[in-house]
């Protein structure tokens, strides 16, 4: 019987502090997603020593073999046979292999790799746009269509022509990918998978983050990845110049000094965060679609150039994302206090706009905490918007363009909706919302509903859900191939 190893990563959202989590003197609050990328790592009965096959069997053509050197150094070279080139597995491969050396020595590898190995990637299905499966399966754009859609199911596209749906899928995929062949090799404990903080969690995560850098040119803030490995929370970027000498190495330098968690230069923050209970977020992804690298380099060119305006709109959006933050934290306190006047405070408002909220003179004394938090976070989330659309209007950038205001104003109005924005750059990507959702509903009374009624009917912009919301489970996870479902189906048997 064949040992394999599955790992688990999921999306992200970041739903305040875009932009400002570039610099380390500023937080990004972001929200982990249900929606998760898989690999599953197998040792091979049939493609022979040395070899690494990797599949990802949702999209055509999407095969790679490579082979693998130990001695002098690692070297992965793909097969000319090879139809395609993925340098996100590639360089994934390498520096992992790599890494994994360093750490057991070739020899132990050597012997993992004495059959090869067989890799299996897939995303989730929010991960790409499913217009067109719901198109062909003639249902309408609904959360119970896309439960009615197979798991993983297969795209009919090659990678290169898919609609991505900007939940992060290079990076849940990185850092699926280079935990479980770290656990595959026994580099990191499978256990350090399970322990929110562990050495092995944070040598994950500095690899994934070198190798997602690496693979996308840039350095980004790493929220991103950040999530993917650790799950919702407040991040505080990393130093880049952590990753300087490695990005620009030319002579192969070893990456464990570097990548080690014992290396202090990794000063990035993970502060605990989680959206309140009987609320939902809500995605929608938008087809519009937006170049981030192109509205970041916007975006900060302006703040270079007008460095005391945008300081100013700095530090006041410091000051919201904050209280946003803090007061939704709050709300999961006032839960935890006190569950039953909680659900039926968020019973009672999920009925009303958030402008009727506190207006009412006989609210109970026991739920007057509960509603008038929620009613704090729309207002927050409002001012939020407000000064990225004033960002984007003095960067001249479509941070929130005007499709996208009406989409959020319209959404924002409902009964049950506390609030919402353009995620992450912004632009015209996706929206997300915050949306009661409370124990039971009367008929069509539900926010959610409410809310799918809307974007059915939008017409300025092309605009379809997301299943995906968040997950309070932890971020890279070692998973069991037969508990997800779908996940063997699409695994090469052994
Ligand atoms: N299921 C998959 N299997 C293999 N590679 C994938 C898969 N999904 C995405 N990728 C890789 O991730 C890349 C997308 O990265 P990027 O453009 O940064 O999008 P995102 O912002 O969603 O991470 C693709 O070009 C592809 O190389
Ligand atoms: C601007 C940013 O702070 C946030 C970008 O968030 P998005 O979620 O828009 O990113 P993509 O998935 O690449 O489109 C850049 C960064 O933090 O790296």
């Amino acid at each position: 019987m064949s040992r394999s190893t599955v790992v688990s990563s999921p999306g992200k959202v970041l739903i305040a502090g875009g932009y400002l989590v570039l610099d380390p003197a500023f937080s990004g609050t972001v929200v982990s997603t249900s929606s998760r990328f898989y690999t599953v790592v197998q040792d091979s009965a049939t493609i022979g020593p040395n070899t690494v096959q990797v599949r990802s069997p949702q999209f055509l053509n999407a095969t790679w073999q490579y082979s693998v050197a130990l001695e002098p150094s690692v070297a992965i070279e793909p097969f000319s046979s090879n139809t395609s080139k993925n340098k996100f597995v590639h360089l994934a491969l390498q520096s992992t292999i790599a890494l994994a050396s360093e750490i057991k020595g070739a020899a132990a590898l050597q012997q993992v790799l004495a059959k090869g190995l067989e890799i299996t990637i897939v995303g989730g299905n929010d991960f790409y746009s499913q217009r067109a499966k719901l198109a062909s399966l003639q249902l309408p754009r609904t959360l119970e269509s896309l439960s009615k859609i197979p798991p993983f199911t297969p795209t009919g596209q090659p990678l290169s022509e898919v609609h991505k749906t900007g939940l992060g899928s290079s990076a849940a995929l990185i850092t699926s990918l280079v935990s479980a062949l770290l656990a595959h090799f026994s580099a990191i404990p499978e256990s350090a998978l399970s322990d929110d903080d562990s050495e092995g969690r944070r040598l994950a995560h500095n690899l994934a983050q070198y190798v997602h850098c690496l693979a996308q040119g840039k350095i980004g803030s790493g929220f991103d990845v950040s999530a993917a490995v650790f799950g919702s929370h407040i991040y505080t970027r990393f130093n880049p110049a952590v990753l300087n000498g490695l990005m620009n190495d030319t002579q192969s330098q070893p990456l464990h000094p570097t990548l080690s968690p014992s290396n202090s230069a990794w000063d990035y923050r993970i502060e605990p965060f989680r959206l309140p209970p009987l609320t939902r977020m809500m995605l929608a992804d938008v087809d519009a679609g937006s170049d981030t690298p192109s509205l970041v380099g916007k975006v900060l060119k302006w703040r270079k150039e007008q460095s005391a305006e945008a300081d100013g709109l700095w530090n006041e959006l410091r000051e919201l994302n904050g209280a946003l933050a803090q007061t939704l934290l709050h709300l999961s306190q006032l839960h935890d206090q006190d569950p039953v006047n909680y659900a039926s405070a968020v019973k009672y408002i999920s009925s009303l706009q958030p402008r009727q909220w506190v207006a009412n003179p006989f609210q109970p004394p026991a739920e007057e905490p509960v509603v008038s938090s929620f009613y704090k976070v729309h207002e927050i989330s409002q001012e939020i918007r407000g000064k990225m659309r004033k960002m984007g209007e003095l960067s001249q950038v479509p941070i929130e363009p005007v499709e996208q205001t009406q989409l959020l104003d319209a959404c924002v109005s409902q009964a049950g909706v506390v609030g919402g924005g353009v995620p992450g750059a912004g632009g015209y990507d996706a929206i997300w919302l915050l949306v009661l959702n409370p124990v039971s509903c009367a008929p069509d009374q539900s926010p959610l509903e409410r809310v799918e009624h809307i974007w059915t009917n939008y017409t300025a912009l092309d605009v379809s859900p997301l299943s995906a919301t968040e997950s309070l489970a932890r971020g890279a996870r070692i998973e069991n191939l037969d508990s997800i479902p779908g996940l063997r189906e699409v695994v090469t048997v052994q």
